[in-house]
């Protein structure tokens, strides 16, 4: 399947999601932070808010696919699932040998749907049979003193953040915390070896030094990107996606914006700070600033390109940009002190735009929602009292494949 992602808004065909499963039942209070997680979400009510958030994709046209799924028929190839589960082992940095022979025995004797489904769940220092002695040292050793071999990985729903559609290509972001560092993998294997995807071109690699995160590239037009560079992005991964874009593989874009937005966890991502609902409608964080600070990479002549640094308002950044007479931009919680944080919060600026002027956004962003409708935009509600304890919206939890 060719990917094809030229907008933030076209109307979406096909979409990548992962049902959310038994990681999250191995969030526990205590190294909840390492995880980024804020509170614990309840599975049974979360799956049920995820099933109708699929539900609603296909209703409007969307195909669903699932990470889990696609990733099980690639590893249908013996060899591939022998390759990525070394991989995977490696990457879970499993400093004992024997721990490592261990799981990966005990994870080849499940079928391959349980396997992947393990993965990605953890496997609980009690699942294996293993010396009192071997047991204190994965622990002694372990940077976050949690009770697992293999560590969780309870973000993954947020499709949108460990690889990134970006035109006909893909970027296999490096995450910068090993909390979700493993998750690029997942979808990268699909890339390379799914009979249907293996012919994707790869704009950005994880193994490179530098992080990026899909929630801070945002596909603005055919000829435009905006990246935060951001608490999860490195300003040195817009240069290498730059010279894959414009240089190697010559896809349609000739400027990438890239947004220097607080390293904070307010603003984990750019698409928390603004998200495209329209050809000239975005919905923004409650207090963004009033300059911005920008860095145009723009594609020249010579199939190279050139820097340049520009403040202003994002409303003309934007109208300069995307070459429009008007932007609006409509401020989450409607400027209301308390509103605005509470629904910020809850993730009421990180909203999926189906197709342009329609969007999929959490019901509980009362105050967002009305006045977005106010302006005239189709909002489709979901709930949202589990999935939004994450720290992401429905822009987060998907990841776009092909847009018209
Ligand atoms: N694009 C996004 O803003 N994704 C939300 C990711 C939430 C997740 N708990 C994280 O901190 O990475």
């Amino acid at each position: 399947m060719a990917i094809r992602v030229y907008s933030e808004i076209g109307k979406l065909r096909s979409v990548l999601l992962h049902r959310p499963g038994a990681e999250l039942e191995n969030l526990a209070p205590n190294y909840l932070s390492d995880l980024l997680f804020d509170d614990i979400p309840f599975l049974k009510k979360a799956q049920e808010e995820h099933d109708n958030f699929a539900k609603v994709l296909e209703e409007n046209g969307s195909k669903v696919y699932y990470i889990s799924n696609l990733l099980e028929e690639t590893l249908e190839n013996e060899n591939i699932k022998k390759i990525f589960l070394d991989e995977f082992l490696e990457m879970s940095e499993i400093n004992n040998q024997i721990i490592k022979s261990s799981l990966e025995d005990y994870l080849l004797s499940m079928d391959t749907k349980s396997m992947v489904a393990k993965m990605i769940a953890g496997v609980r220092t009690n699942e294996l049979e293993l010396k009192k002695e071997i047991f204190s040292v994965k622990v002694r050793k372990s940077n976050m003193d949690i009770p697992f071999f293999l560590n969780p990985m309870p973000n993954l729903y947020f499709q949108r953040d460990p690889v990134a559609m970006i035109g006909k290509g893909a970027s296999i972001n490096r995450m910068r915390t090993p909390a979700r560092r493993r998750e690029s993998m997942l979808m990268e294997y699909v890339l390379k070896y799914h009979q249907d995807f293996k012919d994707t071109p790869l704009y950005y690699k994880k193994s490179f030094p530098y992080a990026v995160e899909g929630g801070d590239i945002l596909i603005l037009d055919e000829k435009t990107i905006a990246v935060g560079i951001s608490e999860r992005t490195d300003p040195e991964a817009l240069e290498t996606l730059a010279d894959k874009i414009f240089k190697e593989y010559n896809d349609s874009f000739d400027t990438i914006l890239g947004f220097l937005i607080p390293a904070k966890r307010a603003y984990m991502h750019l698409d928390t700070v603004f998200t495209m609902i329209d050809y000239d409608k975005f919905v923004v964080h409650s207090e963004l600033e009033e300059a911005m600070k920008i860095f145009v990479l723009r594609k020249n002549d010579e199939s190279d390109y050139v820097i340049e640094e520009e403040t202003g308002s994002l409303n003309k950044i934007l109208e300069k940009h995307l070459d429009k007479d008007k932007i609006t931009l409509i401020k989450c919680g409607d400027g209301d002190e308390i509103a605005a944080a509470r629904e910020q919060w809850n993730d009421g600026s990180n909203v999926l735009a189906i197709e342009p002027g329609k969007i999929i956004a959490y019901d509980r962003n009362i105050i967002t929602n009305k006045l977005l409708k106010d302006h005239g935009v189709e909002v489709l509600e979901i709930e949202s009292s589990e999935l939004s304890r994450g720290r992401g919206g429905p822009r987060c939890m998907s990841m776009p494949l092909y847009r018209e």
